[in-house]
């Protein structure tokens, strides 16, 4: 089957194969990196948003712990002066431990300050107007509320609130005490991960307030996220789904992100890490592009070098294609020129030289198998007369009809040969043949040539006519000749010929034995 297509087919296949080959590995590799970068991208986000969680749980617990403790101690101890003198210690202390703490804070019910970590007491700031304050005015819990991030009134700087009921002893509502946590601290934390020039991270509180973005934007901090993709996302999530991943459009300013969430542990808050695709694949797009023009030229080169090999090798086919014809055509020259040289140019019958191989090698293979010979020897009657009447050429023509006509009448056994034996006179070798079959055969062809009526004015028959002298022998080895056999046939046409012509004649006895 594979016979069926050239080497230049197979060579082309073979350049062509190569070549996608080269362009397929490198696309299955560039998409393969692709891959690995989207699936490092993911790991990168899980673990930002895991520290980022872990932090954010720590600082808050760390504020939470010391305002349960003034809860407990205002609780116990009464609000006399003494007693909130240690509280004011107390907290004084604690602000000095926690760096992410700005201050302490215990209002009464009516929203005044009572004791505070500044050690100022200013009744101008009343905050019973602040989100915080009113939650615990109207929530009994006695838990701690992560409040909406505010600028505060006393210090000018974004804090996040933190803060927890004081009850009276009837368990109404006595006040509340907060802390005030610096949204610098969380977003030097932040500034310290790498997630690219379009990345941010943000915490977010359950009710969809975004508490704080790093990048910082001054305009949201505080805000709304509940119509964000990001949080309807978040919010259909519940428990360990809620520590996952997605692309989906920034609420910042709307291009494709990859968001990484992460809930806090203790607090209704999560984080989230939202990386630039764009820019993670920047780098990849560089190379790759970098990679594919290389590929491309030595795909290109090995497509025009691969080429050029292919026109050599047709070529050389082509050359090799022309040699084979050339060969061929001097084979057959050969073998015209060597049947030329076998055979006779006016008559088309085998020559002189082909009759005397071919009686030398019949005459062996008859002596070999002791096989009978047959020789006949035919000669036109009276054809000088014919040449001096109509001319040499018209002499050819007859010699040429004639010859046709015996080749024609002569069997077609192998060995069987027809030659021009000289001048006008043609011989017929018959191996295996006896005398009767020779006759035959010579007075078939007399017949024929007669009934031919080709004009003769020079003869006494009025038309051209042949006599025919056969002679055969079976030779042994050592006691015949083989001119023995063609002088006995000469003998019986010498005999045709003293008989009047225009007849067979038939060696009167066979080539003697020895
Ligand atoms: N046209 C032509 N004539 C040839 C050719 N070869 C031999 N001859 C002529 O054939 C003639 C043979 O004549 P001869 O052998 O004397 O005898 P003949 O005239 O045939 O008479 P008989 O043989 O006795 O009947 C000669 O005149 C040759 O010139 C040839 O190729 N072409």
């Amino acid at each position: 089957m594979f016979k069926r297509f050239t080497i230049t087919f197979w060579a082309t296949v073979f350049v062509g194969v190569v070549c996608l080959s080269l362009v397929g590995v490198d696309v299955w590799r560039s998409l393969t990196m692709r891959d690995e970068l989207l699936q490092e991208m993911e790991r990168l986000g899980a673990n930002v948003t895991r520290a980022m969680s872990q932090q954010a749980d720590d600082t808050i617990k760390a504020a939470d712990i010391a305002l349960a403790d003034i809860v407990e101690r205002i609780e116990t101890e009464g609000q006399g002066a003494p007693a909130l003198r240690r509280v004011e210690r107390q907290m004084v202390a604690q602000v000095i431990n926690l760096p992410q703490l700005i201050g302490l804070y215990v209002y009464d019910e009516d929203g005044r300050w009572i004791v505070n970590s500044r050690g100022v007491q200013n009744q101008a700031y009343n905050n019973a107007d602040r989100e915080y304050f009113i939650y615990h005015r109207t929530h009994s819990g006695r838990g701690p509320h992560v409040g909406i991030p505010v600028v505060s009134r006393s210090t000018g700087k974004w804090i996040i609130p933190v803060s927890r009921r004081l009850d009276k002893p009837d368990g109404s509502f006595g006040g509340v005490v907060l802390a005030t946590l610096d949204v610098d601290y969380f977003r030097r934390f932040y500034q310290s991960f790498d997630v690219g020039a379009r990345g941010a991270v943000a915490l977010i509180s359950n009710g969809g307030v975004l508490m704080l973005r790093q990048p910082f934007d001054n305009g949201r901090v505080g805000g709304s996220m509940v119509d964000s993709e990001l949080f309807r996302h978040y919010s259909q999530l519940s428990g360990a789904a809620r520590t996952t991943s997605a692309f989906l459009h920034s609420f910042h300013d709307g291009q494709m992100r990859l968001m990484c969430f992460r809930p806090l542990e203790h607090y209704p808050l999560f984080v989230t890490a939202a990386l630039s695709r764009d820019e993670m694949l920047e780098r990849w797009r560089r190379d790759t592009f970098t990679r594919s023009i290389g590929v491309l030229v030595l795909a290109a080169l090995l497509g025009f070098f691969g080429k050029r090999l292919v026109d050599q090798i047709k070529l050389r086919g082509e050359v090799e294609a022309e040699l084979r014809t050339a060969r061929d055509a001097l084979e057959s020259a050969n073998r015209t020129l060597e049947r030329q040289a076998m055979s006779d140019g006016l008559t088309g019958l085998a020559n002189r030289r082909q009759f005397d191989v071919t009686l030398g090698n019949e005459f062996s293979r008859a002596i070999r198998h002791e096989d009978t010979l047959a020789f006949i020897m035919i000669d036109v009657d009276y054809f000088k007369q014919y040449n001096d009447r109509y001319g040499h050429s018209a002499g050819d023509e007859v010699l040429r009809a004639v010859s046709k006509l015996i080749r024609a009448l002569t069997p077609k056994r192998p060995g069987d040969l027809t030659a021009r034996y000289g001048g006008e006179e043609i011989g017929i070798l018959l191996p295996n043949t006896d005398l009767a079959g020779a006759q035959a055969v010579a007075e078939r062809i007399r017949q024929a040539v007669e009934q031919l009526q080709l004009p003769h004015q020079g003869s006494g028959f009025g038309v051209v006519t042949l006599s025919a002298g056969v002679a055969t022998i079976t030779p042994q080895r050592g006691v015949h000749l083989q001119g023995m056999l063609v002088e006995a046939a000469d003998q019986a046409l010498y005999a045709a010929k003293s008989a009047g012509r225009n007849r067979v004649s038939l060696a009167t006895e066979a080539v003697p034995a020895g």
